[in-house]
């Protein structure tokens, strides 16, 4: 691809994010404040040289912009009753939950045929009489969202015009995504209204509101229930706090959570979310939901059994790229993912590569969420053939078929130590659905062959060199 055509790619990647972005402004008194990021590819801004900061939200965000079904896991349910003597129930379709008419037909119409792994337990208890509360943990995309909305839907009577349900989110954007489900699954209940308590919507002082289920971020829902009254909280049934592990990351959530719930009244059902369990969410969880039910789903492991794994020594950045070229000259790659360390070189090497002829896609953390899943998507669909990206961008992402993956940087974490967990990650996303995988991991310091040599270690598995001036042996690894 010639450099015009580069750019005509990077307007068609944007044009395309954009009227993605442009969905979610339903709403014209909310304003975003992800609002007028733009993609820039020649990137030539100040910190592209820094690496790129994780932000939980986004992540959360990406992920569910960019998943359309539920995460396979065959890991078993751990369930821990609050009453250990009274029976345990788990369903397997939700006809077993006598759900309302109207909420199984939402059920039904979102393509829902039974429950999910951790749905099976959840929503027993969930639904149980009197309600119980419960904390769960389980990774991205099994089903907790669903759950909970299924619960909130389940309780709340939509002839009575005052807020009943009450959702917290760390961030205006997930808010609205568990909006978006609450909207589907909640369809055939005409009456029913849902506002969001974010920042940026203004009410008149001393309305009330009329809304069934309110969901918003913690500070504003805090303003909502005491100084501005809009909301009686004494009123409110259910209590979800979602994402728990994300919404602790973000200063003064924990506390404007802690008040919300003291606001509500003791026979007000609480429910915890998180997709991972650290101790400091495990605290926060325990001060947030009296006598709870626990449920976790522990993680599908990833492993590196099932991937060739190869180091190619360089001296300096051209050399990585000419070894690139190399391998793409001697073998047919299907797709490729090429993670870099920072934004400036995941954009130059973008570029080179489409001036050698290559569709690439660019993903960086200069991109709204909405342009980077649209950017994602594209790719999925065999658009662009190699991405090119820096990792905080890529976690998770679920290619099926990848069949490359290329570390141009090897993962380190902020102190230059080798980033175990992410290098699994990245790897881990080719060998895959019983497919063998290829990653290619380029080394061009003693620094880096140490960060090298760690890594396998850390495996215990060895990373063999290869010689990508050499097509036959290129030629032999792809077999
Ligand atoms: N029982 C089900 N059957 C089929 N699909 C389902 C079921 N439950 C949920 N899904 C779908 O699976 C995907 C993931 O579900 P959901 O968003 O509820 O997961 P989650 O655990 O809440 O993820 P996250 O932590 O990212 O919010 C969604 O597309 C959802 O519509």
């Amino acid at each position: 691809m010639a450099t015009d055509s580069w750019a005509l790619a990077v307007d068609e990647q944007e044009a395309a994010a954009e009227s993605l972005s442009n969905l979610h402004l339903k709403d014209e008194k909310i304003k975003p404040d992800a609002n007028g990021a733009v993609v820039k590819t020649n990137a030539n801004t100040e910190n592209t040289d820094e690496e790129e900061k994780e932000d939980r939200a986004a992540q959360s965000l990406l992920n569910k912009l960019i998943r359309s079904n539920l995460v396979d896991n065959t890991n078993q349910v751990e369930v821990l009753q609050r009453d250990p003597n009274s029976p345990l129930y788990s369903v397997k379709s939700f006809e077993e939950l006598r759900l309302k008419p109207q909420l199984l037909q939402g059920v039904y119409a979102m393509g829902f045929n039974r429950p999910s792994k951790i749905q099976e337990n959840a929503l027993p208890l969930m639904l149980a009489e009197p309600p119980q509360n419960l904390i769960a943990q389980s990774q991205s995309g099994t089903g907790k969202t669903a759950a909970f909305v299924l619960a909130m839907l389940s309780q709340v009577e939509p002839a009575n015009k005052y807020p009943q349900c009450l959702c917290l989110s760390p961030t205006y954007e997930l808010a609205l995504q568990t909006g978006k489900v609450i909207e589907q699954m909640g369809r055939f209940y005409p009456e029913l209204k849902l506002a969001y308590a974010v920042r940026g919507n203004k009410l008149e002082r001393g309305q009330k509101i009329s809304e069934q289920i309110v969901i918003g971020t913690p500070g504003t829902v805090l303003d909502w229930c005491s100084k501005l009254k809009f909301i009686d909280p004494k009123k409110i049934k259910v209590f979800v706090l979602d994402e728990a592990d994300v919404m602790i990351a973000t200063q003064g959530h924990q506390d404007q959570s802690i008040r919300i719930q003291r606001m509500l009244p003791r026979n007000c059902q609480m429910l915890l979310f998180s997709a991972t369990f650290e101790d400091s969410v495990w605290k926060f969880a325990q001060k947030v939901v009296p006598d709870p039910n626990i449920i976790k789903l522990k993680r599908e492991e990833e492993t590196l059994d099932t991937i060739k794994q190869y180091y190619v020594l360089c001296n300096n950045r051209d050399e990585k790229f000419q070894a690139l070229c190399n391998l793409y000259g001697a073998i047919t790659i299907a797709q490729a993912m090429i993670f870099c360390h920072t934004r400036k070189t995941a954009s130059w090497l973008a570029a080179e590569l489409s001036k050698e002829g290559h569709q690439v896609a660019l993903l960086s953390g200069e991109m709204v969420v909405e342009q980077r899943a649209a950017v994602i998507e594209r790719f999925r669909e065999g658009k662009e053939k190699v991405l090119v990206t820096t990792n905080v961008c890529a976690r998770g992402i679920d290619v099926e078929q990848v069949s490359v993956v290329i570390n141009f940087d090897l993962p380190v974490d902020k102190d230059g130590n080798p980033d175990n967990e992410t290098y699994l990650h990245r790897i881990g996303r080719t060998g895959r659905f019983g497919k063998r995988g290829l990653a290619v991991n380029m080394v061009d310091s003693k620094h880096s062959m140490n960060i090298l040599n760690r890594i396998q270690e850390h495996f215990n598995k060895k990373i063999e060199r290869l010689d990508t001036d050499d097509l036959d042996e290129i030629e032999k690894i792809a077999n």
